[in-house]
């Protein structure tokens, strides 16, 4: 690091901040040193708050001294925060009331926010905010709080300062009330997919402070009511709830404010893959490499049933950057492959990494054993050399191939297997898989709390978790060299799964909408195959391979559907850069396309 320029530095950070996040407890260690010698990082927080919302109004064509603007006030820091940000808003003529949604108000920020001529609206009868009465009946509580949210709804901007990194469990109390009635209750955000850079536009626009309150700030979970967001204006580093869905679908368009923490000293508990990763994770062709040498993929995918899927799973992974691949399956199926690529060898042979079950239906109880369809028998013979347990040795284990495992071939995973098992389930098959092994979760849980069953799955099978959505949530093993960093690390986290720190969690958001479409599903195994195929390196962590894999998978949609939208979009930093340019929503786009997009993908990420 030595030999880094001040740019270089600069860059580094800026890189960092753009993708990795942080717990609260880790935020809150960072922003100690800096509190201590008396930076003011609540004045900065609320400055840039300030900034982002009349920019926001500006772009709706609104002047300042014509908005109406209801600050939603909790009682902590975040209230405070929001409340010196009206301050600012309120001098520059902006008409502004505070809705006190607790018992009190940060002291500083309410004098700040009184002296610029803010108004007061309490709802706790048991306030005690300086000036306002309180003791009133449960009658007028009733009509303040329907006044509240009445004002509220026909103000141009909500500033949302109830909660921050402070909360505890789902919005409780008037704070949730006031969150179900002007946002949505324990549901994922219902919204269209916009391209980079824009926003719905409706009045009241909603501005979060921090973060929505009510979305887990740790493990992205939705489990109470919250407002969904038009912009986040974040502090000090991102919080994994801004990449991880289905919370970051509520915080719209997030700016970071850049508080100068020591992010270095710290391990981030989400990652976020970029461009630079996906390029750092394709081996580059050696001059005396042979097709051998590149990698070889084997596929046992399709059916007389889904013959379609062998083609997608086999193109793509014929084309994501190995020198072979081998296919098995039908006589119908194999005479699709061969026609789609005519490279492809059949039958047996030695592999780098297996793709399996893609296309392959999965158990029906229905059928006797005899019936079952052949592919699955051959899959779950290769699939018990996986098994850890008593009956087999670990070491053939340990020493297979990396093998993804999908769709059909869900149900025939061993109860417990090594980590280059990579598993790519959607939230219904990850719900199945679950329940397989005696937990009570269906579909929905699993769509609400994503990153807390996908790790629950990594724990009690020890494969690598690769769940599907918009945003892709992975989880696995760190690599080694990784590990150390966190023991010697000053993080400490509490016994909630989703601040344990000895998983890797990583999140896949470049994928445009357009990519939910039958056979995508078959793409992104085939190229995750073949990218762990490809491996020279002992040590990889297929985290970080399947990640990556789901990263190309979604730039080649994006490429095939021209599209700029994506499910997560790194964060603007405050200052720093300038928003980008509007981009094209694009057009839909079918799995086959996904998959010749591949090749141009690749060129993209390595040019
Ligand atoms: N970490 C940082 O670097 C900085 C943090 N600041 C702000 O401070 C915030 C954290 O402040 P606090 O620690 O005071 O905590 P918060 O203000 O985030 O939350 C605490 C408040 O929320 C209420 N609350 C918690 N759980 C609730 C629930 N389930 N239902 C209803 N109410 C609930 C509590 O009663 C309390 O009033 C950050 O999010 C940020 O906005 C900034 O001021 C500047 C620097
Ligand atoms: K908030």
């Amino acid at each position: 690091m030595a030999d880094q320029t001040v740019e270089q530095k600069d860059e580094n950070r800026l890189h960092i901040l753009r993708h990795a996040a942080f717990t609260a407890a880790d935020v809150r260690a960072m922003e100690r040193p800096l509190l201590e010698t008396g930076v003011p990082l609540m004045r900065m927080a609320a400055t840039a708050t300030a900034h982002v919302t009349a920019d926001l109004l500006d772009e709706e064509g609104m002047a300042l001294e014509d908005a109406n603007i209801a600050l939603l006030a909790g009682s902590g820091d975040n209230g405070g925060d929001g409340l010196f940000a009206a301050a600012i808003l309120a001098q520059n003529g902006a008409s502004v009331t505070a809705i006190a949604v607790g018992r009190s108000l940060h002291g500083d920020a309410f004098d700040a926010f009184i002296r610029a001529g803010g108004k007061v609206l309490v709802l706790d009868p048991a306030s005690e905010v300086p000036g306002c009465a309180a003791g009133f009946s449960a009658g007028e509580a009733g009509e303040r709080l329907r006044a509240a949210i009445e004002l509220a709804r026909h103000s141009h901007v909500i500033i949302d300062a109830m909660t921050g990194i402070g909360l505890d469990g789902a919005l409780r109390g008037i704070a949730g009330t006031m969150a179900a009635s002007l946002g949505v209750d324990g549901t994922v955000p219902d919204r269209t997919a916009l391209p980079d850079g824009d926003t719905a536009g409706e009045f009241p626009l909603v501005v979060a402070v921090d973060a929505p309150s009510g979305i887990g700030i740790d493990d992205g979970a939705i489990t109470g009511p919250y407002i969904p967001a038009d912009v986040t204006v974040t502090f000090g580093a991102l919080k994994p709830a801004a990449m991880l869905p289905p919370a970051s679908y509520a915080c719209g368009r997030v700016t970071l404010v850049d508080f100068g923490f020591d992010i270095d000293g710290h391990t981030p508990f989400v990652e976020a893959v970029s461009g630079d990763n996906a390029s750092e994770t394709i081996r580059l062709p050696h001059l005396a490499d042979t097709k051998y040498a590149r990698g070889v993929t084997g596929l046992i995918t399709g059916s007389d049933r889904y013959p379609g899927a062998a083609v997608l799973s086999a193109k793509a992974a014929a084309v994501s950057n190995v020198g072979m691949i081998r296919y098995m399956g039908p006589q119908r199926a194999r005479d699709m492959v061969l026609d789609a690529v005519p490279e492809a060898v059949m039958g047996k042979g030695r592999v780098q990494a297996w793709v399996v079950g893609s296309g392959v239906p999965a158990d029906d109880p229905d059928s006797d054993e005899e019936q079952a369809d052949p592919q699955r028998q051959i899959i779950a013979k290769l699939l018990s050399h996986y098994a850890l347990d008593d009956e087999h040795d670990p070491d053939i284990a340990y020493e297979m191939p990396p093998i993804v495992v999908d769709a059909g071939a869900l149900d025939l995973l061993p109860d417990e297997v090594p980590s280059q098992v990579v598993i790519t389930p959607h939230a219904g098959e990850l719900a199945s898989l679950l329940v397989g092994r005696g937990l009570d979760v269906d579909s929905r849980d699993v769509q609400l709390e994503p990153l807390h069953w996908a790790i629950r799955a990594h724990e009690l099978t020890g494969a690598t978790v690769l769940l599907k959505g918009a945003i892709t949530v992975i989880v696995g093993e760190r690599a080694e060299d990784d590990v150390d960093d966190v023991d010697s690390g000053a993080t400490v986290h509490g016994d909630d799964d989703a601040a344990t720190s000895d998983v890797r969690v990583l999140v896949a958001g470049r994928a445009p909408a357009w990519l939910g479409t039958a056979g995508a599903g078959d793409v992104l195994a085939g190229m995750v195959g073949s990218l762990l195929a490809q491996q020279d390196d002992e040590d990889i962590s297929y985290a970080d391979v399947a990640a990556v894999g789901a990263y190309l998978h979604g730039y080649a949609a994006a490429i095939a559907s021209e599209s700029d939208q994506r499910g997560f979009n790194p964060p603007t930093i405050y200052g720093t850069t300038t928003a980008a340019p509007l981009g094209k929503l694009g057009h839909p786009i079918l799995a086959s396309a996904v998959a010749d997009a591949i090749p141009e993908a690749f060129r993209r990420l390595l040019s």
